[in-house]
This record gives structure tokens, sequence and C-alpha cells, in this order.
């Protein structure tokens, strides 16, 4: 089923990004009314039970400003040191404007390893799941001080795609210099429409989109369509909207028709199982005795516990994807380990409340989490 405007309004978990030219004024300086009316709104959001996490750019931009340049710095040396900078001032502004709301923030600095290495993307999102348990909005930005050119996201639209799968949000909102995708930039196309909802990003909606419309923006409508592809073939939807716009964020979450929405075709779940099924590359397995296979397999569904695990193949990492197999041999179910074999070598068939006895740590109680997990024919 297509999802409408109202669907928007039962998303829990909510990304919302905002652009160097959303929060800065045209010469860099920090927009304190921009920020406090953003702060104020995911506050009270949070307050309404909604899970808030803020991707914002800006470091380079306010950096360029503290530092009295001229222009935003051509070298990477000279936008990281800019960086370096600006992020400190950035959070020293939203930790005050928050506190003011009674939020508690948090700093979380990431680049593209937390893609690419699993055991990365787990830590990452362990940290982002205590992080929403406690309460806390976390602040995200790219680490670009220490972010090497080819393993850099580079851009926050694609940044905050990639937060909202690793938190398994519901939706993203970014909030732009401009109120939505037209058909063509308008900055050059006075006469371009706005569109108001997309169902498939076609190679004419990737035309459309181009480069950057302020001298702070990095990515332009190009990352933000590359964003909105990568969340919607995740099972996330995705708004584009101006952040200048009043109660944007409100009004969306209430299901008013503003910006641009990008619907999800695929059901969260099916996707990520689908994923773990076929795309995963499976590093190991975990063999299970009968009281296991049948927990898993009846209807909802249970995790793996240590207690049901009879034997580890393999070496791989906690996060990896691994077989479960039966004491035959034959392959049941695949699913995301949160142990490493090593570790699990020292917990099989143990409780749960022996785990951080036996590995110095406990990250979860189950081996492999249900919702990690694919029951196969
Ligand atoms: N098809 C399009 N629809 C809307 N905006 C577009 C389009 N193509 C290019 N743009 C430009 O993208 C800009 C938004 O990107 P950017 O300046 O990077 O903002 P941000 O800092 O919010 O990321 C707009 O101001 C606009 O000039
Ligand atoms: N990480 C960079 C921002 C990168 C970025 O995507 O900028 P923008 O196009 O303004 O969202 C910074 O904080 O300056």
């Amino acid at each position: 089923m297509l999802v409408e405007r109202k669907d928007l309004k039962n998303a829990k978990r909510i990304v919302v990004k905002v652009g160097s030219s959303t929060i800065t004024h045209a010469n860099g300086k920090c927009d304190f009314a921009r920020i406090d009316k953003l702060a104020r709104e995911l506050a009270d959001w949070q307050n309404q039970g909604k899970e808030m996490i803020l991707v914002t750019s800006g470091a380079v931009a306010v950096g360029v400003d503290r530092l009295g340049l001229p222009e935003k710095p051509k070298t990477i040396p000279g936008k990281q040191a800019a960086a370096a900078v600006g992020q400190g001032i950035l959070m020293h502004t939203y930790e005050k404007i928050f506190a003011e709301y009674g939020q508690v923030v948090a700093q979380v600095l990431l680049t593209r390893m937390e893609t690419i290495d699993r055991h990365r993307y787990t830590n990452a999102r362990n940290t982002f799941m205590e992080l929403l348990r406690q309460r806390v909005i976390p602040i995200v930005n790219e680490n670009d001080v220490v972010a090497l050119d080819e393993l850099k996201i580079g851009d926050n639209d694609n940044m905050s795609a990639l937060v909202a799968s690793i938190v398994d949000a519901d939706l993203v909102i970014i909030l732009s210099d401009v109120d939505g995708l037209y058909t063509a930039n308008p900055q050059t196309h006075p006469d371009a429409k706005l569109v108001s909802r997309v169902e498939e990003i076609t190679a004419e909606i990737e035309a459309s989109a181009g480069g950057a419309g302020s001298s702070v923006g990095t990515g332009g409508m190009f990352t933000k369509i590359q964003a909105a592809k990568n969340a919607t073939t995740s099972g996330i939807n995705l708004v584009i909207a101006s952040g200048s716009e009043k109660d944007a964020i409100s009004r969306i979450l209430e299901g008013e028709e503003v910006g641009t929405l990008f619907v999800s075709k695929e059901n969260r779940l099916q996707f990520r199982k689908r994923w773990l099924a076929f795309g995963a590359r499976i590093m190991g397995s975990v063999t299970v005795d009968e009281g296991c296979e049948k927990a898993i397999k009846k209807a909802g569904g249970c995790s793996i516990l240590p207690v049901g695990i009879v034997g580890v193949q393999g070496d791989f990492e906690a996060g990896n994807t691994v077989s479960v197999l039966t004491k035959e041999g034959r392959e049941i179910a695949r699913g995301l380990c949160h142990y490493s074999s090593e570790e699990l070598k020292k917990i099989i068939g143990c409780q749960s409340s022996e785990i951080e006895d036996r590995v110095g740590h406990k990250a979860f109680d189950e081996v492999i989490h249900r919702d990690d997990l694919v029951i196969l024919n």
C-alpha cells in the first residue's frame, strides 16, 4: 500500500537534516533565530514521544567565518581546519539552545567507514540506540577533520539517509534553501514547478537536479535525490522542504502537503530481510539445537539466544551475516550476528546472564535478534 501524507503522522523515529544555508546567514554567521526554531520544534516533538535525530551541516561555513577567511578554502586541509573550528562552535550553539528547552543532545561524528565496516556500523547503531533510549537527540555531522577524500560520504544529504538506515528510521526530512524538488533548478528556470510527490525516481528526475544553489551548500539537489533513492529503496520515506518555511517539521509530521515527498515502496522489514537472505555476504555459521529451531520458526518468531547454540563455524566479526544450521547441517535461516565467532565460542549453550562474565562485555542478550533474522524455506 502506497504511503499518503497523513501516514507520516505515524512516523516515530525521524531524521531531520539541515543544510549550511538553513542554519547560517549568507555571510556564514550562525542564524540563531533559525537554529532556535529548529531546536524548539525538535524538542517539542521529542516531548510528544517521537525520537528525533538531527543531521547538521555548517561546520565549514561557521569555521570560515570564525577564521575570518574571505571564502570557503579550496584545499582539503583548509576545509578540514575550518570544519575543526566550526564544529565546536556549532555544537556549542546547539547545546546551549537545546538546553533552554530542557533537551539533552549528543555529538555524533561519522565517516564512510561506518557503512563499509559492519563492526563499526553495529557500534554506531548501538550508540544511537542507547542515546535514543535515554531520550537524547543525537546531532550528527561527518567527521570532516579526519575523513579522507576517498573515505568521505561527502555530503550530509546522503549522510541523513545513511543515519536513517543505521537507526531504522521511519522518515527523513531534508530542510534546504529550496522548498522541494522542482521540475528544473528554480534558480535558472523561474517557471519550474514544485513536485509534491515522487513515487519513482526516474532518469528525468535525476536529470532535473542541478548543483548547489548557495555558496555554502555542497551537493545541491543532486545529492538530495541520491539520498531519496537510498532511503526509499530501504523502505524509508523522505521529504525535502524549506528550512525557512514556518513550522515545516511539524506540518510534515501532521500530514500536510509540505515540500516533496519521496514515497518508499518497500516494506522496511521485507527489504532488510531480502538483503539478509540474498544480498549479504555470509561470513560463517552457527548450529542450533531443535528447541531453538522450533522457536525461531514459530509464528512471530524468537531471537536466537546463546543457550540454543551448539556450534560455531568460520571466523567472523560482530555485525557479520551468518547462516543458521541444524545439527544435520541444513541451512534454515540467516541473520546478523551480534557477537564475533571468537566471542560466540565462549558462550555456546550458556544463559544470557553469563555473557558479560564470559565475553567481558554484553551488548545484547540475543546472539541474533529476530528483527535481524530471516527464516529460509
Ligand atoms: N530540480 C531542482 N529543484 C530544486 N532545487 C534545485 C534543483 N536543481 C538544483 N537545485 C538547487 O539546489 C539547491 C539546494 O541545495 P544546496 O544549496 O546544496 O542546499 P543545502 O545547503 O540545503 O544542502 C537549491 O537552492 C537549488 O538552487
Ligand atoms: N560536513 C559539512 C557539510 C557538508 C554538506 O553536505 O553541506 P550542505 O550541502 O550544506 O548540507 C559541514 O559541516 O560543513
